[in-house]
């Protein structure tokens, strides 16, 4: 196929009233989010169980939220690698800004991060609430991939237990045009050290997502009603490398802002190899490790390995035989 070609995105649709638990249809989707996930390392999900109004409503308040003053933007410290602010600066210019709220599901959180962006505003209520509506739905969308994942690998006895022990990050993220009219490729190619990452947008393209199996890259058409549901490296270690993390990235060629919405989840806990993910096709290879311990060793890394998959190998990896 010819690199410009475009390519048919793989839509799964994860709205439908009649998906419940122990049905034909239930299982006939949990089927193709992982073959999904092991060919391609990704999906984008249909999605619609929510309010029309809420996409608008967190596009509202990520560009307040953005168009803050830097030092305000800059009180959004956390020592953990991209959850508070981040920057990238053309020609003096910030082109690509991001500021994360930690455990977002949790409404004192989002209360204490809404009060040190707006301390003087009554109306900071409005932004904290849109907040966590959204988290709350992007948080069901999650458990329902997770739920599906681990019961099509015969794991669903571990699904309560992972789910329970999940922190989830919300970033906001705003795109512009370099200022000499170029466009925006800052964001190179990464894999995203979360476990699962969903990306959601504005109409503005430029998201760009690789299929590991075919090794070409697909771009995304947005819509209020489809998430990108990606692989992240911790994930890939937990699933003894059958899925592998997801190289994305964006290239952003409108004079248009394009806002993003990441929703990323991470594990308290120890992440352990199931068992059962073991055999002789799929010799063990990680250790058990904390997925805080993989954010601070990515913090120890220069620029070009962090965005990469094999900081994980490194991190926590067992050398293969082959290797
Ligand atoms: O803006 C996007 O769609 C991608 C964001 C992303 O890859 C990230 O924050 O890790
Ligand atoms: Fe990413």
């Amino acid at each position: 196929m010819g690199t410009h070609e475009t390519r048919e995105l793989l839509v799964i649709n994860l709205s439908d009233k009649n998906l419940k638990t122990d049905t034909q249809l239930w299982n006939s989707t949990r089927v193709s989010v992982r073959e999904a996930m092991e060919h391609h390392g990704w999906f984008v999900a249909e999605y619609n169980n929510f309010p029309t109004e809420l996409h608008q409503s967190i596009l509202k308040v990520a560009k307040e939220l953005l168009d803050l003053p830097l030092e305000v933007k800059l009180k959004n410290e956390n020592h953990k690698a991209g959850h508070g602010y981040i920057t990238m600066i053309s020609d003096d210019q910030p082109v690509h800004e991001g500021l994360g709220i930690d455990q977002v599901n949790d409404i004192q959180q989002c209360r204490r991060f809404s009060s040190l962006m707006w301390p003087n505003h009554h109306d900071n209520d409005r932004f904290c609430e849109t907040v966590y509506a959204y988290a709350k739905m992007q948080a069901e969308l999650e458990q329902l991939v997770i739920r599906m994942l681990f019961e099509s690998y015969n794991l669903d006895k571990y699904a309560e237990k992972h789910i329970g022990e999940t922190r989830y990050l919300l970033r906001l993220l705003k795109y512009r045009r370099l200022p000499n009219g170029e466009p925006n490729r800052k964001f190179i190619s990464h894999t995203d050290k979360s476990f699962i990452s969903i990306l959601h947008q504005n109409h503005i393209n430029g998201l760009m997502l690789k299929s590991e199996k075919d090794d070409v890259w697909y771009p995304f058409t947005p819509s209020p009603t489809r998430f990108a549901v990606i692989a992240g490296d911790a994930i890939m270690a937990w699933s003894n490398d059958r899925i592998k993390s997801c190289y994305h990235k964006v290239e952003m060629e409108s004079v248009e802002e394009r806002y993003s919405l990441g929703f990323f989840s991470f594990q308290e806990g120890m992440i352990s190899i199931p068992e059962e993910m073991v055999d002789k096709d799929y010799p063990l290879a990680y250790k058990p490790f904390r997925h805080d311990g993989l954010l601070d060793f990515y913090e120890t890394l220069e620029v070009h390995l962090k965005a990469h998959r094999t900081m994980t190998k490194a991190y926590c990896g067992i050398p293969q035989a082959c290797e």
